[in-house]
């Protein structure tokens, strides 16, 4: 009979002390150095799952029978970096030599797959443990911390040609929900061990989770005064911590005594930088995991901090993009029952579908007003912050977010995280558009690759009345239309995971798939994602799913 599953600390690091920390994912992503550099950091023994396929391929191709992967063991030697597989106690040379060559297709064989999960709980046993490998999650499902490692191809590319990854490409385990996404980016080693061990940290209990939010204000006291008590509210019922930054550019008001009565840290500055400039400069006092831009004039609920956080435990790597709802003229209470007017993306979305990697150009949703990244993902995928260089209103956001699209961002809109904007005059008059033609003209300089941008001008022109999700339509290419033969619907009900039936949907050679999630999570946008790249699954509520019918994007 094969030992049961040991059991794990739960979340908050109650119960038996065995804690396990699975990593799985691409090939070419270095997952064994850092399964064995975070295991050294975190005091740990570790594995690879992936040696002991390799030790059934040698072993079985020499014996010719399949069931001598039950005499296969981790050995006590581990001198060498990790346990070494043995068989009937003697070693077993040439696991990364021809006789190993297939070794992933061992793991659809039941009965191997069986014997080489036995094997590891063995080897765990009751202690802690990094697991790396093939089907590691599987093995382990109620690991602290399930990753599933990630790499662009070109950088996959680049550690087989520098002989770092000699096998041949290993088949991948699925993704499933509460599995995370990690990013490894051209990142060392040194440096995701680091952040990894915090992950783990938080997941035992040992740390808590921490956000930082940055408001660029310049002559916003009546704004603030609103705004940081409901942020206020929003950091005491959130079980993470919260460090509150308002950066003051230069404002002729006392914007900056109302941000320190309303519990900010204020940054003062002595000669104004602008919006970008008063971003950065809150960045670099900014203590959290995660960092939120936020505008002085967005109001925002008490589960704010709760939704932009939890849609970065699916990934390292994810921008939340949080909604914006406006607030009429003369009201400052979003509960007031008035029905606030959505921000156009919404109704952008509405015909793309909630999963912003529908869209060719993702990045350009992504305003400044309300959105959130990963410190660490932002300090090393654009580590020189917002571009000062944009000066006046418009493009800086977008022009950040393009570059964080370029080291493999995901991204995730999240109404639950919407913020209610103050009413005030949005009138775009010929100086602010001039100014924002001027940012469009840095932008396509410095980026090429983004001249598609200049068809978002009529869309901006106060001389011109068009339809803004017209014109993003001709800047974009138009989403995919939804009434193609072969779309397959998933309806998720509740709590189930959607992520199997979509991988088997797109591994059968569907058209397109339409997730429709009657929770509307957001995270299943950036795993689906992230199981089906490029796929563009759609995503969409329920209830927009029923609205838009017969469906979004049709005709
Ligand atoms: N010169 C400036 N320097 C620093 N921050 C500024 C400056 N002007 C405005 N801000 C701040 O930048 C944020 C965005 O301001 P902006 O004027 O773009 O807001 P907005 O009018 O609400 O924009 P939108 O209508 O696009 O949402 C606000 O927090 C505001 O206080
Ligand atoms: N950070 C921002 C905010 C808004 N815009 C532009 C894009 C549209 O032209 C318009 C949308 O406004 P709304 O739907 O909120 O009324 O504002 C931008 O380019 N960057």
């Amino acid at each position: 009979m094969r030992p049961a599953e040991p059991p794990v600390a739960d979340r908050a690091g109650n119960g038996p002390p065995t804690s396990v920390v699975t990593i799985d994912g691409a090939a070419g992503t270095g997952r064994t150095a850092v399964a064995a550099a975070l295991a050294a950091r975190l005091g740990w023994r570790w594995c690879s799952i992936d040696e002991l396929y390799r030790a059934c391929a040698v072993v079985c191709r020499r014996t010719g029978d399949r069931a001598s992967v039950d005499d296969i063991r981790f050995g006590a030697d581990r001198t060498s970096g990790g346990p070494r597989p043995t068989y009937r106690g003697q070693r077993i040379d040439g696991l990364h030599g021809p006789d190993a060559a297939g070794a992933g297709s061992f793991a659809d064989d039941p009965r191997v797959r069986a014997a080489v999960a036995a094997e590891v709980r063995r080897f765990v046993g009751s202690h802690d443990a990094v697991v790396e490998g093939l089907g590691a999650g599987q093995v382990f499902p109620r690991a602290v911390l399930r990753l599933h490692l990630w790499a662009s191809p070109a950088r996959r590319a680049r550690r087989h040609r520098a002989g770092l990854e000699p096998d041949a490409p290993r088949p991948e385990t699925p993704l499933r929900l509460g599995t995370v996404a990690w990013n490894r980016g051209s990142w060392s080693s040194h440096d995701t061990v680091s952040r990894l061990r915090d992950r783990v940290n938080v997941a035992l209990g040992r740390r808590r989770r921490s956000v930082s939010v940055v408001i660029p204000a310049r002559c916003s006291r009546d704004a603030l005064g609103l705004v940081l008590p409901r942020l206020a509210a929003a950091a005491a019922g959130c079980d993470s911590e919260v460090q509150i930054v308002v950066v003051d550019d230069g404002s002729t008001d006392d914007t900056a005594a109302v941000a320190a009565t309303g519990g900010a840290r204020v940054v003062s500055l002595g000669a104004s930088r602008g919006r970008s400039g008063a971003r950065n400069a809150g960045l670099q006092v900014t203590t959290g995991d995660v960092v939120v831009f936020l505008d002085s004039d967005m109001l925002v609920e008490p589960d704010f901090f709760a939704e932009h956080l939890r849609l970065h435990e699916v990934a390292n790597d994810t921008v939340v993009v949080g909604g914006r709802r406006h607030l009429p003229p003369g009201v400052t209470d979003p509960a007031d029952g008035r029905v606030l007017r959505r921000d156009s993306r919404e109704a952008l979305l509405d015909v793309y579908s909630y999963n912003m990697a529908c869209l060719a150009h993702p990045w350009s949703l992504a305003y400044g007003c309300n959105v959130s990244v990963d410190r660490w993902f932002l300090e090393r995928a654009a580590p020189t912050g917002f571009d000062e260089s944009f000066v006046g209103w418009g493009l800086e956001d977008q022009e950040l977010a393009y570059r964080l699209a370029g080291h493999g961002a995901r991204w995730a809109y999240s109404r639950a995280a919407s913020g209610a904007h103050l009413h005030h005059d949005r009138t775009m008059t010929a100086e602010r558009f001039a100014g924002w033609k001027a940012n469009l003209r840095r932008f396509v300089d410095t980026h090429e690759e983004a001249s598609a941008l200049e068809r978002l001008v009529p869309g901006m022109d106060p001389s011109r009345a068009v339809d803004y999700v017209d014109v993003y339509r001709g800047f974009d290419g138009g989403p995919a239309t939804a009434d193609e033969a072969g779309l397959l619907v998933v309806r998720v009900p509740g709590s189930d995971d959607p992520l199997p039936a979509v991988q088997d949907a797109v591994a059968n050679g569907a058209g397109a798939v339409a997730l429709v999630d009657e929770g509307d999570r957001a995270e299943l946008a950036v795993l689906a994602e992230a199981a089906a790249p490029g796929r563009g699954v759609r995503l969409y509520g329920g209830a927009d799913w029923d609205r838009l019918s017969p469906h979004p994007g049709a005709g």
